[in-house]
């Protein structure tokens, strides 16, 4: 189990719920924004692709092991667009405003069958920059766009993804609700029981 490892992000949203989730677990994560080097080209063709090349450049700039997510959300009627462009969607990176408005747009009057969706998060763990076995994760989690925004928390997509185990959209559900059951919660137990699996956890 590494003890220190940078987390490969600059999403709040994502900080605080990784946070969440290994907060006891005695790994000390550092955000890769309290070390000073730009963020990483995501150029890769695929959430693997982009994990994978986030979690590389942390490692390189760092010299510490690196977790990297790259998620998004797929929309069946748009062919599964977003999907890696989820962040830039509107065109600009991290605009969660302009980026919810437009889908919702495209997906105006159609009909609540056809607006199914779900969210990918793909975590890539890297020990060191070469590391020629990177462990890579996926969570993926079912649901719908709204016509509307609803709920307060979470981020991103979160307030037009409605849950349908839950009945409410996404940043309807209380943090440590969706902390049990989003792609990220899913793809990071699958992380976990990994390090667990491995003889005292996966080595530095
Ligand atoms: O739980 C979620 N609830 C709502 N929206 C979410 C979630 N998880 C990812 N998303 C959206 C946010 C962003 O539009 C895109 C991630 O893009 P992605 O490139 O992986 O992250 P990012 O650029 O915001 O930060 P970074 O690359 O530094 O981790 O998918
Ligand atoms: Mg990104």
């Amino acid at each position: 189990m590494p003890r220190t490892l940078v987390l490969a992000s600059n999403n709040a949203g994502k900080i605080k719920e990784f946070n969440a989730l290994l907060a006891d677990i005695g790994i000390t994560v550092k955000p890769q924004g309290e070390f000073d080097f730009e963020e990483a080209e995501e150029t890769g063709l695929s959430f693997i692709e982009n994990a994978i090349l986030k979690a590389r450049h942390a490692c390189a700039h760092t010299g510490l092991p690196a977790l990297a997510d790259d998620s998004g959300i797929e929309v069946d009627y748009l062919d599964g667009a977003p999907g890696i462009y989820s962040a830039r969607f509107a065109g600009e990176h991290g605009n969660n405003e302009a980026n919810n408005a437009l889908l919702l747009e495209k997906l105006d009057g159609v009909p609540e069958a056809e607006r199914t969706a779900r969210f990918h998060c793909v975590l890539a763990y890297m020990r060191h920059q070469n590391d020629p076995t990177p462990q890579v994760f996926h969570g993926v989690w079912e649901g719908r766009i709204l016509t509307s925004a609803q709920g307060q928390e979470g981020f991103g997509y979160d307030p037009i993804f409605f849950v349908p185990e839950q009945g409410c959209s996404a940043a309807s559900l209380p943090k440590d609700i969706k902390n049990q059951i989003s792609h990220r919660a899913q793809a990071l137990q699958q992380l976990l029981t990994s390090f667990e699996q491995t003889a005292g956890g996966i080595t530095l």
